[in-house]
């Protein structure tokens, strides 16, 4: 089939829309240009368009697949979940423009808070979730408090002059280590500990308690039927023996 019988124009013009056009040669037969308008609207469905970062489809997948990694390397991982607090009033208060506008404040503050290697996401409205990958207890409560801070402590100033405080409150839960589990199970248990940080005042946050295991190479080696002198983590992320 010829690329050039094939209707594009509504793809590059969604690109386009969400300002992120292709470049470079566009349409003929050249099934790299097919390619990339693939990959770009790949991308373009897997985030969130008020704030840029992964929406929920995308929360969703990284959720899985961090869920696969755990079981297998009984790594700790948590998941926090973060909700603008009072948020109504503001729109109610300021309009719709100026909510859209502490939506993406909160964004920002998110992602300058965590590693590369989390996930930020825009779970929905005024609420995010963050995937964080290989989390000791000390860490994940570290970092979950610096993001209550930065957010208490970053106030916008709005176009016509007035200067709007806001907060969030934060619950977050560990994944289960050496269990196979749900995604949906994990948010609960994330979300109820969020449900807490708002019955308790809002602005604070709550984490499931969450003893650090520390299992030895011996153990694991056990637990996967590896021999200890495999202490290497492979491409496909098979537990890295004594890494901890
Ligand atoms: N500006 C704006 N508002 C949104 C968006 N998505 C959801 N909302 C609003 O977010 C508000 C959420 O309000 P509630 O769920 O009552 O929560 P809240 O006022 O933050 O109260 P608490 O969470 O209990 O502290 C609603 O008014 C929604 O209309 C959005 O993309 N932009």
């Amino acid at each position: 089939m010829k690329i050039d019988s094939l209707h594009l124009d509504h793809a590059q013009a969604l690109l386009a829309r969400a300002g992120q056009p292709l470049d470079g040669p566009q349409g003929g037969e050249d099934p790299a240009y097919l390619q990339r308008l693939i990959d770009a609207l790949c991308e373009l469905s897997l985030r969130d368009p008020l704030t840029g970062l992964s929406n929920r489809r995308h929360f969703l997948a990284a959720l899985d697949q961090e869920i696969d990694r755990v079981t297998r390397a009984g790594d700790m991982a948590l998941l926090l979940l973060v909700d603008i607090d009072h948020f109504k009033r503001v729109n109610d208060t300021h309009g719709h423009p100026a909510g859209d506008q502490v939506i993406r404040a909160v964004a920002q503050c998110l992602s300058a808070c965590v590693r590369p290697m989390d996930t930020v996401s825009r779970y929905g409205g005024e609420e995010f979730a963050i995937i964080l990958p290989s989390c000791q207890s000390v860490f994940g409560a570290q970092v979950a408090e610096r993001i209550r801070e930065r957010v208490a402590a970053t106030p916008l100033v709005l176009e016509g002059g007035d200067t709007l405080h806001f907060t969030v409150s934060i619950g977050g839960a560990y994944a289960p280590q050496w269990l196979r589990f749900t995604a949906a199970a994990w948010i609960e248990r994330a979300d109820e500990q969020l449900y807490r940080a708002k019955a308790e005042g809002r602005n604070r946050v709550c984490l499931e308690p969450q003893a650090d295991s520390v299992v030895s190479a011996e153990e694991k080696s056990l637990l996967f039927g590896l021999s200890p002198v495999d202490e290497t983590t492979d491409n496909e992320g098979v537990p890295s023996l004594g890494a901890d």
